[in-house]
């Protein structure tokens, strides 16, 4: 009866990790990955790394927060995967969570409520990924940092900012994780045009915040037609994606099991690129080279180092390009607002 029992249980938990490993890709798996979750306590940080921990690309997890890490990190501990998971809690274990990690996700500081915009949460957000960044450069350097905290399109520049200070920046490993918006553009282009979302797949480029974030429709797989209306209303609700989450959580906070999804997508692509895959693209938001501003995201080649190239936004339409003018105009001020704090507000 037992041997029985053992064997379907056996028999299910193999289906389970052959399908989560399908799902993910996972194909390279020689390399040890100790990732660390910066607000692992949090609506995003505990499903996100529930994820993380079923995944076979991850050895060891090192969850911290400034609250319930030991609780979140003893439940998970319990889960009967090879990953090994730490906790620290508390400003005075913020250099330890990061020694020896080669990838940390960062979904550390407060979300949205209704009425509020992104920009909104910079004076309390901009302060903890400062001081997370700090951390980092003091103490792994090398690893590549994946910033969920918004405004991600602050953010990112006030993390790059605290490299340099420290003398240890790479653009190639700061990146901001905005799959989020891919994950819906996706979702809701399947939607209307009653395709199999798994094979569907949009661009979505700018940065991470309404006018900011531009889908580009014309660039969709399978090719899909739509009329100006269906483009202006999936532009709009794609944009405003977050914001419909917001409301709907009625100041219960923001997107978060989405989010876990989509930061655990992407954590896994940086991974499988870092362990040798090759031709790993996922949509970032990253220092840019050669467009209208310094940071914008679009699809990145992914490889050993992180970022390998910038594969462009391509050929785009009229309609897309106009898009685009205007996330520049906001996209500059939040970048510039980032770069100002680091330089001359924030005291380390
Ligand atoms: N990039 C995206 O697409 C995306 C999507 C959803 C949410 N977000 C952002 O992610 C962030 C987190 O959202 P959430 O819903 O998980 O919020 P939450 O309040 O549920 O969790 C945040 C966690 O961060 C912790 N924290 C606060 N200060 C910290 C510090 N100094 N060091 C470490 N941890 C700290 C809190 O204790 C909490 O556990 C928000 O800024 C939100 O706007 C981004
Ligand atoms: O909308 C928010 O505030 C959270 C996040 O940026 C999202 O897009 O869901």
């Amino acid at each position: 009866m037992n041997s029985i029992k053992n064997h379907l249980l056996k028999t299910a938990r193999n289906k389970f990790y052959t399908n989560f490993n399908k799902k993910f890709s996972v194909s390279q798996l020689a390399n040890a990955n100790k990732v660390a979750v910066m607000g692992a306590s949090g609506g995003i940080g505990q499903p996100l790394s529930l994820l993380l921990k079923q995944s076979p690309l991850v050895d060891q997890l090192s969850l911290y927060d400034i609250q319930h890490t030991k609780g979140v990190g003893a439940d998970l501990s319990h889960i009967e995967t090879k990953c090994k998971v730490q906790s620290y809690v508390g400003q005075d274990q913020l250099l330890e969570s990061l020694e020896g990690v080669n990838v940390v996700v960062i979904p550390a500081g407060v979300p949205r409520k209704p009425g509020m915009t992104r920009d909104d949460l910079f004076n309390v957000n901009a302060t903890i990924v400062a001081d997370i960044a700090t951390a980092i450069a003091k103490v792994s350097p090398e690893a590549i940092l994946c910033i969920i905290s918004n405004p991600v399109n602050s953010t990112v520049p006030i993390a790059s900012e605290i490299m340099k200070k420290h003398g240890v920046y790479s653009s190639k490993k700061i990146l901001g994780v905005t799959t989020l918006d891919i994950v819906r553009a996706n979702t809701f282009v399947a939607e209307l045009k009653g395709l199999d979302v798994t094979k569907t797949s949009v661009p979505v480029v700018g940065g991470h915040s309404g006018n900011t974030i531009v889908p580009l429709l014309s660039q969709a797989s399978p090719t899909v037609q739509f009329t100006k209306e269906e483009l202006d209303s999936l532009t709009k609700r794609i944009q405003n994606a977050g914001t419909e989450v917001v409301e709907a959580k009625a100041g219960a906070g923001s997107a978060t099991l989405s989010m876990a999804f989509a930061g655990a997508r992407f954590t896994f692509s940086v991974l499988e690129a870092l362990n040798g895959k090759q031709g790993v693209v996922e949509c970032a938001y990253v220092a840019a080279e050669g467009l209208e501003t310094s940071y914008f995201a679009t699809p990145i080649l992914f490889g050993k180092h992180g970022v390998e190239k910038s594969l462009g936004i391509g050929k785009i339409t009229d309609y897309e390009q106009q898009l685009i003018q205007t996330a520049v105009k906001e996209l500059k001020g939040n970048i510039e607002k980032g770069i100002k704090f680091v330089n001359e507000v924030y005291k380390s």
